[in-house]
């Protein structure tokens, strides 16, 4: 499912995101290769001294945190100024997300954050989304599940691990399906649907959350306020 944006793009757009957290700040640390970078650039700006707390998204966005020093708090101790996230794709300010199964703590404290920034490169944005959406899901609605995807529209597909045989397994020890519906002409209501489905533990559309999206490139960074 991951797409392979230039790590110079990515590293453009991450840093961007991460010019805007400021001394004091509670932080929402994203998932994945982009948001990475941001929370690498964070780590630095500690070291030298900003006084930043993070609350991570995933099991890998902790371990980058706590290797680049920045102290992590969670949702129970702190609420978030600021969250930085990356995405598989964006159109019309709405993201897919999901790509490394974390979408579902992404989901939790992206909209818990007062401002969410997306950092992205050129292969993310589309004009209309059309990547496969990811849904966690409880392991024994498996059947149920993809029945109502179908009913939907949706082709879903039970993701794959690829250095383990059987299947991805997120860090809440549930399973993912990338579910392809085309191009989703109305996320907000294919959003509504997929919230409704029972033994869904969250899907990947991200509808109205993002405040700001830094789209990276080897030559810059383009900033697109929503
Ligand atoms: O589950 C993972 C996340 O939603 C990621 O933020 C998303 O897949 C984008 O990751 P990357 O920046 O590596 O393409």
């Amino acid at each position: 499912m991951k797409q392979g944006g230039s790590d110079d793009a990515k590293r453009a757009a991450g840093e961007s995101a991460a010019e805007a957290v400021e001394d004091g700040m509670v932080v929402g640390l994203g998932t994945g290769s982009t948001a990475a970078h941001a929370i690498r650039a964070i780590g630095a700006a500690v070291d030298a001294g900003l006084d930043v707390t993070g609350v991570p998204t995933s099991f890998q966005s902790r371990e980058l945190a706590r290797e680049a020093g920045i102290p992590l708090t969670d949702l129970d101790a702190a609420e978030i100024d600021l969250a930085i996230d990356g995405a598989d794709q964006v159109a019309g300010g709405c993201l897919v997300k999901g790509g490394g199964a974390a979408h579902a703590r992404e989901k939790i404290v992206d909209t818990a954050a007062d401002r969410l920034l997306v950092v992205v490169d050129p292969t993310k944005e589309a004009d209309v989304l059309d990547h496969p959406v990811p849904l966690e899901l409880l392991p024994a609605a498996r059947r149920p599940v993809a029945a109502a995807v179908e009913r939907l529209g949706g082709e879903p597909e039970l993701r794959r691990a690829e250095r383990k045989d059987g299947p991805v397994v997120t860090d809440n020890g549930n399973l993912v399906f990338d579910c392809a519906f085309g191009a989703i002409a109305d996320p907000a209501a294919l959003a509504a649907d997929l919230a409704t489905i029972p033994g869904v533990v969250e899907h990947g559309l991200f509808v109205d959350v993002a405040d700001e999206i830094h789209g990276g490139t080897a030559d810059g960074v383009t900033v697109t306020e929503l």
